[in-house]
């Protein structure tokens, strides 16, 4: 079953077409990792499935529903949330307040203890949890706002370089934490420059390049894609 698909997607900023007719399908259990070069326009299409921006032409679809003109708050409330590079985490409250605010987005009342408890085990923060956020690791700030992105229990959870900045043991760590949520039925659809970790996660591989789809496949496919070291190389044009 699909998820997410986008139909003939486009966007321009002036005459720049930052996203040029983009089809792309994602299914539910998923996990999925966007690469491309510098400026390929994955982030842009990120906000464009979130409703940050707004596209000049095509459809996106969530679960078969057609959110291309809902708010992004309505999105969320469908079951789509996102982690972006820079941590949006509160850095003046501590680890734990950090997650019962999460929380209360989600569940408005009650005891939320045990969830919090739960989630800093998951995070690997259980001993930090009356550390300030801002006195976090930059790797445990990662954590922290992934942490804050499941709160709400997703269905499509959209990741923009998670582990930009971690240590190798710490984005190996950030892979188990999402093939764990991806068994528990998460699907997955991540921005990511680091090619070992995409191959710790990814179940497919889309190229974008020049806000088009350049190539897809399994991580094998696109690694041995002579076509694909060249747009890196800056060797392939529009
Ligand atoms: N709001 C905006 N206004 C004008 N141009 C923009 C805007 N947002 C992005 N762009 C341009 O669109 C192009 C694609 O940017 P985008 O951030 O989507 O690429 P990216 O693939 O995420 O790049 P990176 O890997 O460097 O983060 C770039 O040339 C960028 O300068």
């Amino acid at each position: 079953m699909t998820i997410l698909e986008t139909r003939k997607l486009n966007k321009h900023f002036g005459g720049l077409h930052v996203t040029g007719n983009v089809d792309f399908t994602l299914q539910t259990g998923e996990m999925h990792c966007l690469i491309g070069p510098n400026g390929a326009g994955k982030s842009t299409f990120f906000r464009l499935i979130l409703g940050e921006h707004q596209p000049d032409s095509g459809q996106i679809l969530f679960a078969d529903e057609d959110i291309t003109r809902a708010k992004p708050f309505q999105r969320i409330r469908k079951g789509i949330s996102v982690k972006f590079q820079v941590p949006g985490i509160f850095k003046e409250l501590s680890t734990r307040q950090n997650l019962v605010i999460a929380l209360q987005h989600h569940v408005p009342a009650g005891d939320l203890t045990e969830e919090v408890d739960r989630l800093l085990e998951f995070l690997k923060l259980s001993q930090d949890h009356t550390q300030l956020a801002g006195n976090l690791s930059h790797g445990q700030k990662q954590w922290l706002e992934i942490g804050m992105a499941i709160a709400l229990k997703p269905r499509l959870l959209l990741l923009d370089e998670p582990t930009a900045g971690m240590t190798p043991d710490e984005t190996h760590a950030t892979g188990e934490m999402l093939h764990r949520l991806n068994a528990e039925g998460m699907t997955v659809l991540a921005v990511e420059h680091d090619m070992a970790f995409v191959r710790q996660i990814a179940h497919r591989v889309t190229v974008l390049h020049l806000g088009k789809v350049f190539a897809q496949g399994s991580i094998n496919e696109i690694t041995a894609d002579p076509r694909v070291a060249k747009i890196y190389l800056g060797e392939v044009h529009a």
